[in-house]
């Protein structure tokens, strides 16, 4: 399925909060027009950092709450609970996690990009037991690189991941690479497509501008190195193992 025929995430309810979340994005350098390499290595013409709203703590409250709708949503279209935890990918993924929790009272497990050489030596922080379940929450998808290595992090540890909640898809491949690659399911608030749509209703940024970044992600590849590729499909494979014969 082309990325940009996913169907969108955001109901006509939240447009206007996150037409207004743009703005403050936009105002605070959240969304840069230029030359920017990507965790890739490859070069982008802009550059998504919502890392600028942790120094607004209400910008990522809000964000956080829209995120939380969905998660919400999410949870009422299931029968069985979706998740015991939510864990964030390090590091903005880290800031979402930790608002969302506390503003709505959800347990939550901390990741370390790397382990600690001393003390416990634990790539997870916080209280948990192997078979449980952990919902993955990361800021902005791109080629999937960040939430494949955090699920393989959290699948060593013994937990469930199943599904992740993104802030913002950039409509890069990220999210086909994370469903093929470490079968989890992708669901995102927001797409690069709504940003665009609303910082062009700003007048923020011209057509031809709006038009060469949908180019760029159209034509994008979405790499995922060889070594994580192998890693993470042998991970899925020993998590579907443990699914099929030791936690039913
Ligand atoms: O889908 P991907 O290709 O992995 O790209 C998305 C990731 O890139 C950014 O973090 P970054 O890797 O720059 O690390 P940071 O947390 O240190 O800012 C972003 O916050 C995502 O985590």
């Amino acid at each position: 399925m082309p990325v940009n025929d996913q169907k969108p995430c955001q109901t006509l309810d939240n447009d206007n909060e996150f037409n207004q979340i743009v703005y403050d994005l936009w105002m605070n350098e959240g969304f840069l027009i230029g030359d920017y390499m990507l965790k890739t290595g490859q070069m982008s013409p802009f550059y998504i950092n919502l890392r600028r709203s942790i120094s607004i703590p209400n910008l990522l409250g809000r964000m956080s709450r829209l995120m939380y709708e969905q998660i919400d949503r999410l949870t009422n279209d299931r029968t069985e609970p979706m998740y015991d935890m939510i864990c964030g990918v390090p590091y903005m993924g880290l800031m979402f996690a930790t608002c969302i929790s506390q503003q709505y009272n959800q347990k939550m497990l901390m990741l370390r990009k790397e382990a600690k050489q001393y003390g416990t030596k634990e790539m997870i922080e916080g209280i948990y037991r192997p078979g449980q379940r952990v919902l993955l929450i990361e800021d902005v998808l791109s080629s999937g690189t960040s939430i494949i290595e955090s699920v393989i992090a959290i699948r060593q540890c013994g937990l469930i991941v199943d599904d992740v909640v993104v802030f913002l898809d950039r409509n890069e491949r990220g999210k086909q690479n994370v469903e093929h690659l470490a079968n989890v399911r992708v669901h995102c608030t927001f797409t690069l497509n709504h940003l665009l749509h609303g910082l062009r209703s700003f007048d923020f940024i011209t057509e031809q501008q709006a038009d060469c970044c949908r180019s760029f992600v159209d034509l994008n590849p979405g790499i995922i190195s060889d070594p994580l590729r192998k890693i993470a499909l042998q991970c899925a494979d020993m998590i579907q193992h443990h699914h099929n014969n030791e936690w039913k």
